[in-house]
């Protein structure tokens, strides 16, 4: 979403960095371009002009200006600024679900994937939070909403209420709240109905509700891609109904961001989740820090983490970790990590969470590498036979041969992936018991402070973790990690890869 705020960002950021000494005119001149950068992202123009405002006379100062590397000192400065306009350094805020049952209300206007997102938080309240759902629609004007939120419910395995005709909203809220009391639910949550418009009549059935409900968090959804629109939303909503935070849906879209960025400093609330995509497993919980990070090409290296610890499966983590501890990698784990990687956005979605992602992803474009590479070489894993795939040594030329016109290739590209497979075993085997100390080192230092020694900006620190990580965890794609102009991936592109020098 923030693609073209983070390349012309990065470009600042280079011309800030590629000079030895700062005057005040440079780092003035560097503003400036941010703050157009900013505003055709489509952040608020208020918002822009305090953002700047803000960070000017500590990026000018004496001290910046006359330090060892004042270029990076003053993307710290804008890192931070960002950080404060997007909610602050408080730890990324969760759901106040103290009371039992604790209801949560959804609002939000037609279509901004309300009750997707209401099935999003349900699944995570269930998986993550280990609490007892009940969703409930009030939608009374559209009969095919109730029954939507009927099916997202199956899907998830999380409980609706009966569907009865006839009922207010406010009824339905009612009857949704007795039945949580009676059935033992922790969370009750009420999709209530949307318009396409703000209109008076769906304000004022939502207040009604609300107070009756006497909701917990009372959340408004919104569509980030309605850029400024939705900021507006967000605020007129809240002058009715006393939001306590936002979810921001379409985070995977490719709008300018703006909403995303204008949102907190506008409405002053905190936005809690993203919408990362249609399914349901598509909510991220928003924090200022790693969005901060993404937006100036630093990376996110905390979310991906995450998102590797939900993917991966725990027993296959044990077992995986049980085999680099001894050093063995065998075709199926390495078709195994492919698929890890399918399953977390593909090299494409990992690649944007990257420190240094810009430089990496232009390796890999002038590699011709991408998603449909990595699904041949898992096709190339999946013609051989279980024998072949724990011990490559049996893959003799005609059995290749077997396997390239099993998967539709040529058997250069078998002997690719052999190859590959060879480098990462090698490497699995040095690191053994090593990697996993280094990667807990390294996840340890993140938890204090996002980043090791505070140094927000020492993208160096931030690339040699995520190397270290990146080869500790399997499912990040292997050994090596990814940045570093992909040098660390054997097989993925890296001059020590499949690529013949
Ligand atoms: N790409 C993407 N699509 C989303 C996201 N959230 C919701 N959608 C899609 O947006 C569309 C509308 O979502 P709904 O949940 O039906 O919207 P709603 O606000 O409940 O709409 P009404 O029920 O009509 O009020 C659906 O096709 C969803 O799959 C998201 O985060 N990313």
């Amino acid at each position: 979403m923030f693609d073209a705020l983070t390349d012309r960002l990065s470009g600042v950021f280079d011309g800030l960095t590629g000079k030895g000494s700062l005057s005040e005119k440079d780092v003035s001149s560097a503003l400036r371009e941010i703050r157009v950068a900013l505003l055709e992202a489509d952040v608020a123009l208020d918002v822009v002009k305090q953002f700047i405002a803000d960070i000017k006379p500590k990026a000018v100062g004496e001290d910046v200006i006359r330090s060892v590397k004042p270029g990076q000192q003053v993307i710290k400065i804008v890192n931070d600024g960002l950080v404060e306009m997007l909610g602050g350094n408080e730890e990324a805020q969760g759901l106040r679900i103290d009371n039992i049952p604790a209801v949560i209300m959804m609002a939000g206007l037609q279509g901004s994937g309300k009750t997707t997102t209401t099935g999003k938080l349900a699944r995570r309240l269930k998986n993550h939070d280990r609490k007892k759902v009940l969703m409930a629609s009030l939608d009374v004007y559209r009969p095919a909403a109730m029954h939507q939120l009927k099916v997202l419910g199956e899907q998830i395995e999380v409980d609706t209420l009966p569907i009865t005709d006839g009922q207010m909203p406010v009824d339905i809220a009612k009857r949704a709240v007795n039945a949580a009391k009676l059935g033992g639910y922790d969370v009750v949550i009420l999709d209530t109905a949307g318009r396409t418009t703000l209109d008076e009549q769906m304000m004022g059935e939502a207040a009604q509700v609300a107070e009756f409900a006497n909701p917990a968090e009372t959340i408004l959804v919104a569509d980030a891609l309605t850029g400024q629109d939705a900021v507006e939303t967000a605020r007129r909503f809240n002058d009715r109904l006393k939001l306590t935070g936002l979810i921001l849906t379409r985070m995977d879209g490719d709008g300018r961001g703006g909403a995303a960025l204008s949102m907190r400093a506008v409405t002053g609330l905190p936005i809690k989740f993203l919408g990362t995509g249609e399914k349901s497993d598509g909510l991220e919980v928003f924090d200022a820090r790693r969005i901060a990070g993404r937006i100036l090409g630093q990376g996110d290296v905390v979310s991906l983490v995450e998102r590797a610890a939900a993917e991966l499966d725990e027993e296959k983590t044990k077992r995986m970790a049980e085999k680099m501890a001894k050093g063995v990698f065998d075709l199926e784990d390495m078709a195994e990590q492919f698929r890890q990687l399918q399953r977390m956005g593909g090299l494409g979605g990992i690649m944007g969470m990257m420190p240094g992602a810009k430089k990496a992803k232009a390796a890999m474009d002038s590699q011709g590498l991408d998603d449909k590479v990595i699904k041949r070489q898992e096709a190339i894993i999946l013609s051989m036979t279980p024998k072949e795939r724990a011990k490559p040594a049996l893959l003799n030329a005609s059995r290749k041969k077997r396997v390239a016109a099993g998967a539709g290739v040529h058997v250069s590209e078998v002997n690719k992936v052999l190859k590959m497979h060879k480098q990462m075993a090698g490497m699995m085997k040095k690191m053994g018991k090593g990697g996993m100390k280094q990667m807990a080192k390294a996840m340890g230092a993140m938890g204090q402070g996002g980043v090791p020694g505070g140094q927000a900006m020492d993208s160096a620190a931030l690339q040699d973790m995520a190397g270290k990580m990146g080869s500790g965890l399997p499912g990040l794609g292997g050994p090596g990690g990814m940045p570093g102009g992909m040098g660390g991936l054997p097989g993925l592109g890296g001059p020590r890869g499949g690529k013949k020098k």
